[in-house]
């Protein structure tokens, strides 16, 4: 089709009331459903079509700091979302035995300070205090390993230097791409099937469209675009812009559209996982205030700490493992609170469809892309997406640009974080097994490999990093690689002739700031069963 043929088929006049299709129910799905009424209200009509038979991939428990803004948008407070999501807070992303056998090391939701012109990592580096950089360069890392709450017990966040903007009608709105404050010192863990359920409410109250049927069919038009999706019992249901939920189906973007799947297998091999919900009991084990990812002989399981349980999984590379030997060590690694529990295997689809919007089809989701989920990115490439929907909202004009514009940055987000993902398993120290043998050799990004090279001689900063939006800061990738070990990382040159007073003094402001905090604020469990006694 020719650019001016799909401007003929626009969304409309400007004006008038735009039929949204939302197909899928999942997280993907209620989120953008939700996010639209938000940001549209009367002006749009939203449909959500779920069907009951075809479930939803169900876990995507833990968060990026950056879905504040997704809840600030619908103008919710955590004391609106939190409790009936089972949700806890997130500090960091806790590494155990990427090194080595025992070793442990943060990935915080912490700003990194800079002296003189350089990251404080490098001046470790220089002039470490101890053997743990994670702990001398972040505050964090101490409340993580003493279990703290980010918040007092009266609901007082800790003072990172953020302010909590307010929720009223009046407040206005920002977008986490153009965000440039201070890094929010926390994320969430949440059971993704409520806050689904939440979000039904949250969207159908502003009044959506609910329709619980299976979509049969697809229907396209003489211009490849979507006239209508078919439903078993519903008849046909129209619209001028289609959103495929469907999750690692693509029914409407990759089945009805063609559009190709651009795998990222060859650089990320972890193609399959198997889930546990394991009950818990908060009086008794700690709530701790980050997701954990321990590495394991073909892979890694996640540990996310929730109200009342715990979701657990062994995310693998299946040319290495099979699922009952997954299952296996899953639930050794459990232990026997996993004794009656099912358990859930999943296939990954690794990778992200070539264009994530074309014609008037937008996939959101896991029809769109997903990485495996070592740093929670999940959820994250929706909430960007959702954004960016909103950001190049077509008005009926000139739509391929929007659509261009709309499908660069989608698809930069989805390959930093492949960058970034890649970035794990080559400076991962741990080569025991084939698996991790291998992770030295694969081949990543040519663009990494490049970078990979001039990080062993100066850590990475805004210069050296994947140079697109991809919601990652430099300093994450000095935590990954200064914490992995793998790597041979030296100091910038400088450092040996500069004065060292400076960071001396921050390392030394870090530690007393820590201690201080370590202190003073409860641990997660009591912040909780503060909370239970005054709901
Ligand atoms: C193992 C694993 C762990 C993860 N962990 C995290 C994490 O910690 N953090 C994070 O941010 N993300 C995580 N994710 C990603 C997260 O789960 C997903 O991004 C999120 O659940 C969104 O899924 P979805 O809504 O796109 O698809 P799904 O949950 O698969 O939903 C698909 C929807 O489409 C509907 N549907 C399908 N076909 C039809 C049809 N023909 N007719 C009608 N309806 C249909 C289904 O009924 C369902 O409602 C993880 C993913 C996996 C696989
Ligand atoms: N600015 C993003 C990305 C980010 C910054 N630090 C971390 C740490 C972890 Cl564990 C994940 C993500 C991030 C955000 O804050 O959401």
């Amino acid at each position: 089709m020719t650019q001016t043929d799909a401007a003929a088929k626009n969304l409309g006049d400007p004006g008038k009331t735009r039929r949204v299709v939302v197909v899928g129910g999942g997280t993907a799905g209620w989120m953008t459903a939700s996010y639209l009424t938000a940001a549209f209200g009367d002006k749009i009509d939203v449909t959500v079509v779920e069907s009951a038979q075809i479930g939803t991939i169900g876990v995507g428990e833990a968060t990026f700091s950056d879905i504040r803004h997704f809840f600030e948008f619908l103008r919710l407070a955590e004391s609106d979302w939190m409790p009936a999501c089972n949700a806890t807070y997130k500090l960091a992303v806790r590494f155990e035995n990427w090194r080595e056998p025992g070793h442990h090391f943060y990935h915080p939701f912490e700003q990194m300070g800079s002296i003189d012109g350089f990251p404080l990592s490098d001046w470790w580096l220089r002039y470490p205090r101890t053997d743990r950089f994670d702990k001398d360069c972040f505050v964090m890392a101490s409340l993580c390993d003493a279990q703290r709450s980010p918040r007092y017990l009266d609901g007082t966040p800790v003072d990172q230097g953020v302010f909590e903007t307010g929720h009223g009608e009046e407040t206005a709105r920002a977008t986490m791409a153009e965000y440039q404050g201070a890094q929010f010192p926390y994320a969430y863990h949440f059971e993704a099937h409520l806050l689904a359920k939440f979000l039904t409410k949250y969207a159908t109250d502003r009044g959506a469209r609910h329709v619980v049927d299976n979509v049969v069919d697809v229907a396209l038009d003489e211009h490849g675009f979507i006239s209508h999706v078919k439903t078993a019992e519903h008849g046909e249901l129209a619209g001028d812009l289609f959103v495929d939920c469907t999750g690692f189906r693509g029914l409407l973007m990759n089945k009805a559209l063609g559009e190709p799947f651009i795998s990222y297998q060859d650089t990320l091999p972890n193609d399959s996982a198997v889930a546990l919900q394991v009950p818990l009991d908060m009086d008794r084990e700690p709530l701790r205030p980050c997701t954990t990812a321990t590495a394991q002989e073909a892979g890694w399981i996640w540990t996310i700490p929730l109200i009342s349980r715990i979701g657990t999984g062994y995310v693998y590379a299946s040319d290495y493992c099979e699922p009952e030997e997954a299952e296996r060590v899953l639930r050794e690694f459990v232990g026997p609170e996993a004794a009656d529990v099912e358990a859930n295997h999943i296939r990954m689809r690794i990778g992200r469809s070539r264009r994530s919007w074309v014609n008037n089809c937008v996939a959101v989701g896991l029809s769109s892309g997903f990485v495996e989920p070592l740093e929670s990115t999940g959820i994250f490439f929706i909430h960007h997406a959702i954004e960016q929907m909103v950001k190049y909202f077509p008005s009926g004009r000139d739509n391929d640009r929007l659509r261009n514009m709309y499908n660069r940055s989608t698809a930069n987000v989805m390959d930093g974080v492949r960058e970034f993902l890649c970035l794990h398993y080559r400076a991962a120290k741990r080569a025991d097994t084939q698996y991790w043998k291998d992770t030295k050799t694969r081949p990543v990004p040519e663009a990494l490999e490049e970078r990979l090279e001039n990080w062993k001689y100066k850590v990475p900063d805004a210069e050296t990093v994947y140079p697109y939006y991809h919601g990652l800061p430099p300093y994450s990738y000095n935590c990954i690689l200064l914490g992995a070990g793998g790597f041979d990382i030296r100091h910038s040159p400088a450092l040996d002739m500069a004065d060292e007073t400076a960071a001396l003094a921050e390392f030394e402001r870090i530690r007393l700031k820590a201690e201080k905090l370590v202190q003073e604020l409860p641990t997660q469990n009591e912040y909780f069963a503060k909370m239970r006694e005054n709901a």
